[in-house]
């Protein structure tokens, strides 16, 4: 059964800060166990905290998964979005979200580098994927619709409205969350986009980075300050079948992870910082709890990024959440923070659910080739075709037959329309508007006679 994992990646922007990072020798990465890897922060030794200090010196993670900077975006792809793109195929929602602090490769590893075909993400590859299956799968129907939102400053916005010309964040349509009396999450004004192929896909995906691009605000210039999720719709049903399979797939870039007082910024950006921290401290509530045996509550209301992912963080899915760390001597207490959010990520376990439901179109479908089954082996016994209506002529043999039924006074008279059920209702209803009518005609006709028989009787 599909359970969260939890795959760190230690994606580095190449350039000075990787060197920096190999002179300090800042970490080391085992892999000796199969099913996982150790991680080992090394905190340099300043010597301004003089020569004997208790600074904790090294910190120990465990990952089932690390990446170094040399791992490729298709190994990335192979090892962690693959078997979740799969999970998904066979019904099961699933999230991948990247979680990190600022430039340390969230956006890369989700949505790609923009330089070279190689250096696309998890989003494009599970799209060429998914469709690929799609392709090698004649026996199932499937269709995909897509989604983007960004939320920023804890509003949805609707990176995929086609009308939209957007020149700043506020111009793309506002998305509000909606919940029904059973607590499902519904996004209004969010646009669900079919896509017949990866093209499509690939467009709207276009489509949505553009958007999210333009309307970037002039104090956040690399969109680092909002949480964007692309989500795959995927639903699948045998031709003929009225079970249809419905699951979706969340690939989630949030906003840097940095803290506020180290980020050191006021005014505009520092209401952003606030709202980051806050959601994100949110997400992480929601995993604690998530995470606690026996916690009833789950705090998904306080933020809108937890109300989105709400049926994607419970219990219904597998989830795969992805570190992404800088390893800079300065962003050494960031990634450390990082890690312990990771590990905690990794205690959740989770029994994914199927989605299956019953398409009601399709049963109708079916009960109405049912009925037309029964009525031919119906018209094949009987020797009749019938019509769904009875025939003028046919109502009017019924109403001779019920004339004579009722104003026969014969006890054992019966009426016999033979095994027709339309024309068995007829008789019935024909009936209940004659015999009251009969009833009252007998009244009336007895007040009558009775009155004529008093009328007769010699005075005195
Ligand atoms: N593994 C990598 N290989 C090459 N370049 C990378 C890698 N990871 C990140 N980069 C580059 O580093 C820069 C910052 O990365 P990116 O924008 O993905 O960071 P981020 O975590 O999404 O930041 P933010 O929180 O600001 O959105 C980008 O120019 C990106 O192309």
């Amino acid at each position: 059964m599909p359970s969260w994992t939890i795959l760190p990646a230690l994606i580095l922007p190449s350039g000075p800060q990787a060197s920096c990072l190999f002179i300090f020798q800042i970490y080391s990465v085992s892999n000796d166990d199969v099913s996982a890897s150790c991680l080992e922060i090394l905190v340099p030794h300043v010597l301004a905290d003089g020569v004997v200090n208790n600074k904790r010196e090294t910190y120990r993670f465990r990952f089932q998964q690390t990446f170094t900077q040399d791992a490729k975006q298709e190994e990335i792809f192979d090892r962690i979005a693959k078997p979740v793109a799969d999970s998904v195929l066979s019904g099961y929602n699933a999230t991948v979200f990247a979680y990190g602090q600022t430039g340390s490769g969230k956006t890369y590893t989700i949505t790609g580098g923009a330089e070279r075909y190689c250096d696309r993400g998890i989003i494009p590859r599970t799209l060429s994927y998914i469709f690929e299956q799609f392709q090698e799968d004649s026996s199932k129907v499937y269709t995909i619709h897509i989604s983007y939102l960004e939320l920023y400053n804890e509003c949805g916005y609707d990176l995929l409205d086609p009308r939209h010309e957007a020149s700043k964040l506020e111009d793309l349509p506002k998305v509000t969350i909606m919940e029904d009396p059973d607590q499902n999450i519904h996004l209004k004004n969010l646009s669900l986009q079919q896509a017949n192929n990866t093209e499509e896909a690939l467009n709207w995906l276009f489509l949505g980075d553009t958007n999210r691009m333009i309307a970037e605000t002039p104090m956040n210039q690399a969109s680092t300050r909002s949480h964007c999720i692309f989500t795959i719709h995927i639903s699948r049903k045998e031709p003929g079948s009225a079970t249809v399979r419905r699951s979706k797939l969340h690939l989630v870039d949030l906003a840097g992870s940095e803290r506020v007082a180290k980020s050191g910024v006021g005014g505009q950006l520092l209401t952003e910082a606030k709202y980051i921290n806050l959601s994100l401290h949110y997400l992480e509530q929601v995993i604690i709890a998530l995470a606690e045996k026996n916690r009833s509550h789950i705090p998904y209301r306080n933020s809108m990024i937890t109300s989105v992912l709400r049926d994607s963080l419970g219990g219904n899915c597998m989830t795969t959440m992805i570190a992404t760390l800088s390893l800079d001597k300065r962003n050494i207490d960031e990634s450390i923070s990082t890690c312990r959010f990771a590990q905690r990520v990794a205690l959740i376990k989770n029994e994914a659910i199927l989605n299956e439901d019953i398409d009601p179109q399709l049963v109708i479908t079916g009960l109405r080739k049912e009925i037309q089954a029964l009525k031919d082996e119906l018209s094949l016994i009987t020797g009749e075709q019938r019509t769904e209506d009875l025939t003028p002529a046919e109502t009017g043999a019924l109403e001779d037959k019920v004339n004579v039924f009722v104003e026969d006074r014969n006890p054992e008279s019966s009426l016999d329309v033979g095994a027709d059920m339309r024309k068995i209702h007829f008789c019935f209803a024909l009936l209940k508007v004659t015999l009251p009518l009969v009833s009252l005609i007998e009244a009336r006709t007895g007040d009558i006679i009775k009155h004529e028989e008093q009328t007769a009787l010699p005075a005195g």
